[in-house]
């Protein structure tokens, strides 16, 4: 048997976003976007080309609507146009994609489809996921509920590699009123050159990975730039082949160096920007036309490839787009409530928009100062818990609500530190335009919240109970005077 097609990674291969929780969205008359392009036979560019105003919106034309017809280009999503790619296999980092065409830049390349999901069900996964073992992953966020999942089922765009200086990136569309993710060209991309796109991993704990990309720029790891990784103490597996600095060889992405040809060596020699086999003698030398022979393969549609039993074993990291990212998860570290965080790839950020501050996180910085997390609310009224103690004859009681009292200047105070410590994180999404931040600051952030809610809770009803069923002192106070019991203060 081919020791290739032995290889050949277990997924179901599909070109549409498979919807498991939902329906596919039924565009709206009323929300289809209709441009103005007027085709003219002389000017190719003329039937949506890139000044047609839903090409500048990222909205493909809906078919039946476009004055373009048939002739109508702004629809590769819908249409599958993706440019020319191939499998093959890297070293070190799995299966990898190469272009097949020289690509232009601003091209279409692939559509990233898998499984969209809710948010709940890839934490769900990712779990799942990591517990099997997996390797890689495939998670990525699509919006602010739901994610693409590509590990069982996916395009070829699931192979795509991460690289720190990447020729490719991702995109999102508005096809149809649904939002889909697209890999795109960053610049010219010559054939036999490897695609790769930055995926803004975001790690939030677990195995680190190292980034095999091979760039100049190559920041070490995925996710090393996330604030989660930053912050935690490195540590090396020994023992992970995979992972091992020496084995493996190094890569460099396509944009470093463009080149048509690819090459492998024996010795740990790189030539132009792909890397060396040790295992291979100086005969072993492959060039890019070799390398279609030898290692890639086009992966054909599940009905024409024989798949094995589909149990798929996973993947620890995921990866993402643009403004999307891929996550690591840990499940202990960053869901002590045990939940795993769903690789995000962030990206990103898996839409959850936590409030922290004043305002959204998406909210520029301008905005007014913290204050604490409290609502400046001019009704609101604070209690006077030292004089509610004040009012009561039982030390007993007093005592209790000066606790509590404590406790919650405590939280209070808290929850102030924690904004000072992660404000940087804040401000890196908001230049970043992000709406949302990581999980793990965000987790911080609502632990310290409800510290502080609770302890607010219970001061108020420790007072509403004693000054309620306790006796107060005798000596009437100059409230009582006024025949009136004063708990708040304005
Ligand atoms: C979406 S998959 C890409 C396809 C994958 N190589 C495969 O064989 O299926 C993402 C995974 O590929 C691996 N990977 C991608 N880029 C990498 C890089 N620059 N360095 C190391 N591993 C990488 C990581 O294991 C990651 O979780």
């Amino acid at each position: 048997m081919d020791p290739h097609v032995e290889e050949l990674p277990q997924y179901i291969h599909i070109n549409q976003n498979d919807f498991l929780t939902r329906r596919h969205k039924k565009q709206k008359e009323e929300d289809i976007a209709i441009c103005e392009c007027k085709h003219n036979a002389n000017d190719p560019d003329s039937a949506c080309g890139d000044g047609c105003l839903n090409v500048l919106t990222s909205t493909e034309c809906t078919p039946g609507y476009c004055p373009c017809g048939i002739v109508c280009k702004n629809q590769k999503f819908q249409k599958c146009e993706y440019a020319k790619t191939k499998l093959f296999k890297t070293e070190g980092r799995g299966w990898g994609l190469v272009a097949d065409e020289n690509i232009k830049a601003g091209q279409f390349v692939i559509e990233y489809c898998g499984e969209v999901i809710s948010w709940k069900e890839a934490k769900r996964r990712s779990q799942a996921y990591e517990t099997q073992g997996l390797k890689d992953a495939f998670i990525i966020c699509l919006n602010a509920s739901e994610s693409i999942d590509a590990t069982r089922k996916g395009s070829l765009g699931r192979f795509i590699n991460h690289s720190c200086q990447p020729n490719c990136e991702t995109r999102k569309w508005n096809v149809l009123g649904e939002i889909r993710v697209g890999i795109f060209a960053k610049h010219d991309i010559p054939i036999g050159a490897e695609l790769a796109y930055d995926y803004n991993f975001e790690w939030f704990g677990g195995a680190k990975v190292r980034c095999l990309c091979g760039a100049l720029k190559c920041s070490g790891f995925l996710g090393a730039k996330s604030r989660g990784f930053q912050e935690d103490t490195y540590l090396w597996e020994d023992d992970d082949d995979r992972y091992s600095v020496e084995k493996i060889p190094v890569y460099d992405s396509a944009e470093d160096e463009p080149v048509s040809k690819l090459r492998y060596l024996n010795s740990e020699t790189y030539v132009n920007n792909f890397v060396g086999r040790t295992e291979h003698s100086m005969d072993d030398i492959l060039i890019a036309e070799n390398l279609s022979e030898a290692t890639a393969f086009n992966v054909q549609p599940l009905d024409s490839v024989q798949m094995m039993d589909l149990d798929v074993k996973t993947i620890r990291t995921e990866v993402v787009s643009n403004d999307m990212k891929l996550y690591t998860h840990d499940t202990e570290q960053d869901f002590p409530q045990k939940n795993a965080i769903v690789s995000r790839i962030r990206s990103t950020t898996a839409g959850r928009n936590y409030q922290i501050g004043r305002g959204s996180i998406s909210t520029k910085r301008s905005s007014k100062a913290y204050n604490g997390g409290r609502l400046k609310n001019p009704i609101q009224k604070k209690v006077d818990a030292k004089f509610a103690a004040g009012l009561l004859a039982s030390k007993e009681a007093q005592e209790e609500i000066l606790k509590c009292e404590e406790i919650k200047n405590d939280a209070t105070s808290g929850l102030d530190c924690l904004y000072n410590e992660i404000r940087p994180a804040i401000e890196e999404h908001e230049r970043d335009s992000q709406d949302s931040v990581s999980t793990s600051v965000a987790e911080k952030w609502i632990e310290a919240c409800c510290l502080k809610l609770k302890a607010e809770f219970d001061l108020y009803s420790t007072i509403v109970k004693n000054v309620a069923c306790t006796a107060h002192k005798a000596k009437p106070t100059e409230v009582d005077n006024d025949n009136e019991i004063k708990l708040l203060t304005g």
